[in-house]
């Protein structure tokens, strides 16, 4: 079976249902802090975003294709290398896509993960982002699925289909 990426917003719940999907899985995200020693909200504070999205760029072309089930993190779309690299390779790229007021709540709820991205930016100026990145999750997707209102037992179920 082809590699599958999980794509999506901050919150859409890729880490979430990448372990449910398989044992054989990673999430680039913990690949970058294990590498770095620290959070990545420390990161984005001491050495800025720039170097923090060309360590992303790095871990993607890494680690990727050797995992059956690959979570990234929200803002891997945001390179144009990225997303050349996600549409050259043979994989699935599948985003979790959802209302963006579902996943702000989520965002500010989940405690245990600070993302950077959110907490420096107003609610209005997040959802710019958001509405940003819609276009260039849809550019590299090839399967999209709707996570609102879903349990991630039944995002699970949707992507074996
Ligand atoms: N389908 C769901 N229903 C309810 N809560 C969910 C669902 N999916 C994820 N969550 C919760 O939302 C929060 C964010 O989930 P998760 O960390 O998996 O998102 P993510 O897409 O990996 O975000 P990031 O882009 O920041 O890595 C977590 O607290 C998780 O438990
Ligand atoms: O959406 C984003 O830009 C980010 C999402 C997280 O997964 C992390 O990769 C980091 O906090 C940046
Ligand atoms: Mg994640």
């Amino acid at each position: 079976m082809k590699p599958t990426f999980l794509i999506g917003f901050m919150g859409s719940g890729k880490s979430t249902i990448a372990k449910l999907l398989a044992d054989d899985f990673v999430d680039l995200d913990t690949v970058i802090v294990e590498k770095i020693g620290m959070s990545i909200s420390d990161f984005f504070e001491q050495f800025g975003e720039a170097k923090f999205r060309e360590l992303e760029t790095e871990t993607l072309k890494s680690v990727s294709t050797t995992h059956q089930i690959i979570s990234t993190g929200g803002g891997i779309v945001m390179s144009e290398e990225n997303r050349q690299f996600l549409k050259d390779a043979d994989v699935n790229v599948v985003y979790l896509e959802g209302d963006f007021d579902k996943l702000y709540a989520r965002i500010l709820a989940d405690k245990e993960n600070i993302r950077p991205i959110a907490i420096s930016r107003t609610r209005e100026e997040l959802f710019d982002i958001y509405q940003h990145r819609a276009d260039l999750y849809d550019a590299v997707a090839t399967h999209k699925i709707c996570v609102t209102d879903k349990t991630p037992e039944e995002i699970v179920k949707e992507i074996q289909l």
